[in-house]
């Protein structure tokens, strides 16, 4: 057994009649570590949080928990704890009853439970508040309730289900880092379903991609920034995301270099908005029209129209004088270019080689 790995999914497949929403999928969790389930609404990450949690039965596959097979174990002795969207507390309880439910429940020693419930108050700063209602606290407060009541479980898995989005922007931001900060200083391991690209970049040890209940791409969050394994991986993360241009669109000097790559194939070139020059249109063969302009305090937001009918976003450091209707030039280095294949996204061959490459001097030299 892997003492690293605190659990373990196997060939998990899950169907709703004939709609497969998990699809054979094969899955690892480390132990201490915040893995982000990330992806659009309905790709299956809820199913197979439930999956993990014994809330729901897998139709084939098994589940593994610390080295033991819990495939076919009820909820209560898988030894993980949930935190839900909805907070789940009861509204008749005060905070410190809602806190301590689940251990009079087991039987926990009045006094054991005492001393979890004052650690608990401490770790998620609601000391003062253990009398209140529910109803009596903010959205901010509420969530750290049933942090508080995931942590006396004692337990050292928890499954968090989109505990955020309850919270508005600035809470959530606040409330993620506390998450964060509890996580590693107790040493949990955090399976943390999200579909929002920023939460997971921020908090994650490791992202698991989804997409239609299969895995597009799973690693560290610099991995799948850096590293697109396909083009919807590519356009998912990050915000904004990267730009992707159809290469046949681009004028001739900037496609040099990139047939060699994918033969035949249709490709997109993919870049970030921060990678993009605006350069003078004198400098270079890509001509963008300015079609709206965000300042954003730290940088700006420049959209561009390109001819071939590609809707860009450039993001600049600095703040940017460019008006409505202004024509620019536009490049990037090509070693920051990414290749996909037009038809299916796949990852083709980065373009950085072919960047400093004698065969396409004129590329480097457009851009
Ligand atoms: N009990 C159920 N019966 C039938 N279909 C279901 C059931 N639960 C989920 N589904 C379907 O399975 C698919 C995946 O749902 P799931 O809730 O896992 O997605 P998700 O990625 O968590 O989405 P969201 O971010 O919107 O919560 C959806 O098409 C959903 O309609």
């Amino acid at each position: 057994m892997n003492t690293d790995v605190a659990i373990r999914l196997t060939g998990i497949s899950k169907s709703w009649g004939a709609h497969q929403v998990i699809k054979s999928l094969d899955l690892e969790f480390g132990r201490g570590q915040l893995v982000a389930l990330l992806g659009p609404s309905g790709c299956g990450k809820s199913t197979l949080l439930r999956l993990l949690a014994g809330l729901e039965t897998p139709d084939s596959g098994r589940v593994e928990i610390d080295g033991k097979d819990v495939t076919a174990a009820a909820p209560s002795a898988r030894g993980l704890s949930m935190v839900f969207q909805s907070y789940a507390l009861f509204p008749h309880l005060n905070i410190a009853e809602n806190i301590c439910f689940g251990m009079q429940v087991r039987g926990v020693h009045a006094a054991e439970r005492r001393q979890r419930l004052q650690d608990a108050l401490a770790l998620t700063n609601l000391q003062g508040l253990e009398q209140r209602k529910p109803a009596q606290l903010s959205g901010g407060q509420r969530q750290r309730v049933a942090l508080a009541r995931a942590i006396v479980a004692g337990h050292s898995i928890c499954l968090m289900d989109e505990p955020l989005s309850n919270l508005d922007a600035k809470l959530r931001h606040s409330v993620r880092h506390e998450i964060r900060a509890l996580q590693q200083r107790l040493g949990m391991t955090v399976v943390y379903v999200t579909h929002d690209q920023t939460e997971a970049m921020g908090m994650a040890d490791k992202i698991v991609l989804m997409n239609a209940g299969g895995i597009v791409q799973s690693g560290t969050p610099a991995e799948l920034y850096e590293t697109p394994a396909t083009a919807f991986s590519a356009s998912f993360i990050g915000s904004p995301p990267m730009m992707l241009m159809a290469a046949e669109k681009l004028p001739p000097p900037l496609r040099a270099g990139i047939a060699p790559i994918g033969g035949d194939v249709n490709t997109l070139i993919g870049v970030r908005p921060e990678h993009f020059h605006i350069v003078a249109p004198s400098s270079t063969e890509l001509f963008g029209t300015v079609t709206g302009v965000e300042f954003q305090g730290a940088e700006s937001y420049i959209y561009l129209d390109l001819p071939g009918g590609d809707d860009i976003i450039v993001r600049s450091p600095e703040k940017s004088r460019l008006k409505l209707g202004d024509r620019v030039g536009l490049g990037w280095n090509p070693v920051d270019a990414h290749v996909f294949a037009a038809d299916d996204g796949r990852r083709l061959l980065r373009l950085a080689r072919y960047g400093h490459d004698s065969a396409t001097p004129k590329l480097a030299a457009v851009l």
